[in-house]
């Protein structure tokens, strides 16, 4: 198959042998690809369409713009060059940084591997752990060109049992009977249970049954001692550390609010953390209405200097029956199916999770899908089947991004997780795109004013406009990154790049489905941001003669004061 010639080919349709390795092609020869593939393919046998000016036996130099910076992170640069614009993954990654990943070289690994996101769950380990795997990806980031955010993940609020050490995972046979108390005692489990919440079991009745970890094992109460719950196991299963509670009665779950707050006063602490480290997101957990979240934000709008995003878990029947509110009030969301698990019916998961990516996609909020997409691969080098379709479907809805928890956390597989999961979001990606199987979204109007009517209305004209005319990418120019989630919601089949000068912005932009973040200087000139950022572009060979590209642009500068200057150009390189 002959890849390399001399000859410049353009929008050429190639068919690929089964045996033909792209990847051993580029490197056994000194081929250089200005840009690659279309398609995502690995050894199969696939087509693709190739805009590539390639010379055999000749690395083209790069010609160099001096001083000026394009601030594209050498990912997704890798990526582009490698798999050409329609290649480019769209779904997002969010891996959780555990004592399996916590060196700079692991680090590393995952940000190569594409991390677009690193999640730090403040329920375990010290502060000081914490800000070291913080410092360390903010140094991966200043002297590797990668753009990995940072998010910490609040602990909450949780009933859960008191994390009794060794051994790992302890078994309750049927019939057996057990002791669950708020009480420290001395000597480990069986057969005495140990809640971290005095009032644990505050209104519950003897018959009432007492579900682990959303059905690992089940106990029956058969007997209320002050505090103390005696119970009998009915279904026998196992005891991981920090198992959380739940109580059920007559098939429905109990539902208590224990009077807790949301964030508990580690949290508030934590959170003080974060902000002294500048993360880019805070996620909350266990959240139960759109207040605690606007409290939350305005208070890290008063105390940080930088925009730090607050993300807020949904985890519990509460958050379910207020979603619209809570996702409104956020500036996006996780599914944290570990814990809604345990809260509502399993079976149920997968149509709350369609719902809340549906709602999260309306209401133009970024979602993240977390928990056990990839759970076999904590042990074992290979995802089940199912897990593969799980990420699939995942996908298909269109997340904005996909989370790893102990797969990178405690795993011995983390990098071939995040392979995974980066295969199969571009597979499913392809195959929605060249199906023609994507929703259309019915959008509702967002805005109130008249500018932000008009900024909706370009961004989806301008995704159909790209769609229809099949340019190769989308430019959009932004400060705080608004209109790049516009028309990211729209999900267009070129990715967006987003040309942003505020660095918060570029960070949050990580999280959000088909928008590469790039940090440039701009000025008030729209049409000089416009043929610099192309000239870049065009200098590190990422476009191309011939490559069309649609502009679209939110820099309203000081001297114009109509909203109709905002406009949509197709550009094509020349
Ligand atoms: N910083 C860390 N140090 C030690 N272990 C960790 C760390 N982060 C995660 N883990 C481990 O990774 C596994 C899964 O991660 P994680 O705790 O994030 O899951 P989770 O239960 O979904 O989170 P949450 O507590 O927010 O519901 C757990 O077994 C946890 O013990
Ligand atoms: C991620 C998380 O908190 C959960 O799934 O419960
Ligand atoms: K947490
Ligand atoms: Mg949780």
């Amino acid at each position: 198959m002959a890849v390399a010639s001399d000859s410049i080919l353009s929008r050429t349709l190639l068919k690929i042998t089964p045996s033909f390795s792209f990847k051993t092609q580029i490197s056994a020869t000194p081929v250089y690809l200005a840009r690659g593939f279309s398609c995502n393919g690995r050894n199969l046998k696939f087509k693709c369409e190739i805009k590539a000016e390639v010379q055999a036996g000749v690395v083209l130099q790069e010609k160099s713009l001096q001083g000026l910076s394009l601030g594209f992170d050498v990912v997704s640069e890798g990526e582009l060059r490698e798999k050409g614009f329609m290649g480019m993954r769209k779904t997002k990654m969010v891996c959780t940084i555990g004592p399996a990943c916590c060196s700079e070289e692991a680090l590393e690994k995952l940000a190569f591997g594409g991390m677009n996101v690193a999640r730090l769950n403040m329920c375990h380990n010290s502060r000081e752990w914490h800000r070291d795997v913080i410092r360390k990806i903010k140094r991966l980031n200043d002297e590797k060109g990668f753009c990995v955010a940072v998010m910490i993940d609040t602990e909450g609020s949780q009933i859960h049992v008191v994390d009794h050490g060794a051994p790992f995972s302890v078994k309750a046979e049927v019939d057996s009977i057990w002791l669950f108390t708020a009480q420290k005692f001395e000597g480990s489990l069986p057969f005495t249970v140990q809640a971290k919440y005095e009032g644990f079991s505050e209104g519950i009745e003897v018959g009432d049954e007492l579900v682990i970890d959303g059905g690992m094992a089940s106990f029956e109460v058969i007997e209320k001692l002050g505090n103390d719950l005696r119970c009998k196991c009915t279904d026998p299963g196992l005891f991981l550390p920090r198992a959380k509670l739940s109580f059920w009665r007559d098939g429905k779950l109990v539902e208590r609010n224990y009077g807790l707050p949301t964030l508990s006063k580690k949290d508030w602490a934590d959170i003080e953390f974060g902000i002294s480290e500048g993360v880019d997101f805070v996620a909350m957990s266990f959240v139960s209405d759109a207040d605690s979240i606007r409290h939350l934000k305005n208070y890290l709008s008063s105390k940080s200097t930088k925009s730090i995003k607050v993300l807020a878990k949904i985890e519990n029947l509460e958050s379910v029956l207020k979603l619209e509110e809570i996702v409104e009030a956020s500036d996006g969301i996780m599914v944290a199916r570990g814990d809604l698990g345990v809260e509502i019916p399993l079976e149920q998961i997968p149509t709350v999770q369609e719902e809340i990516t549906h709602v999260c996609r309306q209401l133009n909020k970024p979602v993240i899908v977390a928990s056990q997409l990839l759970e076999s691969m904590v042990e074992y080098p290979t995802p089940t089947r199912a897990e593969v379709a799980d990420v699939s479907e995942a996908v298909r809805q269109y997340a904005d991004a996909l989370m790893l928890s102990g797969e990178s956390a405690i795993g011995p597989y983390g990098q071939k997780a995040i392979s995974v999961l980066q295969m199969t979001s571009s597979r499913m990606e392809l195959w929605s795109r060249e199906e023609n199987r994507q929703s259309a979204l019915n959008q509702r109007q967002l805005g109130v004013s008249l500018p932000d009517r008009i900024a909706e209305q370009i961004c989806s004209c301008a995704v159909e406009m790209a769609n229809n005319l099949g340019v190769d990418a989308i430019f959009v120019y932004t400060k705080h990154g608004h209109m790049a989630s516009l028309l990211s919601c729209n999900r267009p089949h070129p990715p967006i790049f987003a040309f942003t000068n505020d660095d918060s912005t570029r960070m949050a932009l990580n999280l959000q489905w088909g928008v590469i973040p790039l940090l440039v200087d701009l000025s008030d000139d729209m049409e000089a941001n416009v043929s610099k950022t192309i000239d870049l572009m065009k200098s590190k060979g990422m476009v191309i003669q011939g490559d069309s590209v649609l502009v679209v642009s939110d820099l309203i500068p000081a001297y114009v004061t109509s909203t109709a200057f905002r406009s949509i150009q197709v550009k094509t390189i020349v």
